[in-house]
């Protein structure tokens, strides 16, 4: 792991001047990410939010600029060691492995655990309500559940920084309220620093403190979701949620308040 980045509480990333291309699609990304918070990343479709984590994760490098978390600058790591942990849409386990080898992983690539191990992984599991299913390949698993086995190996890896990429686009929604749940109290217990990138606004405010609206490979805006979702955010980031969607969130925090 790089220096400067301890594990378990949260820290400060940046993308310091960062610019890449995929052939014609630029980005240009100079934006921080508070320590111990979470922010929704939002934006179009292909304004480049998965470009972004990746860029964090190190699945990609910057053409120029540096990628900052905590102090250390991880541009040149490999995505092994970097501080991170990262929770895709679909496709976060291995298929041959049991709930508990894919949890392991998060420990240890070769699944050597110690005792110990076996023990924080049996926490991961019942914390995240999957005791009793340890033995299961993930294809014995609803996807509510295998994206609880990410959490789980996520909890057991313990990095202070969290990337998660549409993690609940698939669940319906009670389910995903449910996950969203999940994910903010394990935040609330280990304090990481969250990117979350969705589309769903109410799954935004349901736990993100801070948005970073995209648009066309830039970084359009960054606020409090608070402020974002009562109508002080940008035009494009209104236009982008709906005006619908904007009052009905309006009236939402109105009502919190009172
Ligand atoms: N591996 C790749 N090779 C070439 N182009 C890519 C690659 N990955 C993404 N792109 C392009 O880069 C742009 C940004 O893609 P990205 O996946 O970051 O967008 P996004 O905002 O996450 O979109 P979505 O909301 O649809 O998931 C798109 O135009 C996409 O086609």
């Amino acid at each position: 792991m790089s220096d400067g980045a301890a594990d378990g509480k949260g820290v400060a990333v940046r993308l310091d001047k960062v610019s890449f291309s995929y052939g014609e699609a630029l980005f240009a990304f100079d934006v921080g990410f508070t320590a111990t918070q979470i922010t929704a990343i939002m934006g179009p479709s292909g304004s480049g939010k998965s470009t972004l984590l990746n860029l964090v994760a190190g699945f990609e490098t910057p053409r120029s600029g540096r990628v900052l978390i905590g102090t250390a600058d991880v541009g040149g790591d490999p995505p092994a060691m970097r501080p991170v942990s990262m929770v895709f849409q679909e496709n976060n386990l291995f298929a041959h492995l049991s709930v508990q080898q894919n949890v392991g992983l998060g420990r240890s690539p070769s699944l050597r655990l110690t005792e110990a191990d076996h023990a924080d992984i049996a926490g991961a599991l019942a914390r995240t309500g999957l005791a009793g299913k340890e033995k299961r390949l993930p294809r014995e698993l609803s996807g509510g559940e295998r994206q609880r086995v990410a959490l789980a190996r996520v909890l057991v890896r313990d990095r202070p920084v969290l990337l998660l990429d549409e993690p609940f686009a698939s669940l319906g929604p009670a389910l995903r309220d449910d996950m969203l749940d999940l994910v903010a109290s394990l935040h609330a217990e280990r304090g990481m620093t969250v990117l979350f990138v969705t589309h769903q606004p109410q799954d935004a405010r349901r736990i993100a403190q801070k948005v970073v609206f995209l648009d066309n490979g830039t970084i359009a805006a960054t606020g409090t979701s608070e402020d974002f979702f009562a109508g002080a955010g940008p035009e494009a980031f209104r236009r982008y949620i709906g005006a619908g969607a904007g009052d009905a969130l309006s009236r939402d925090i109105a009502r919190k308040r009172t």
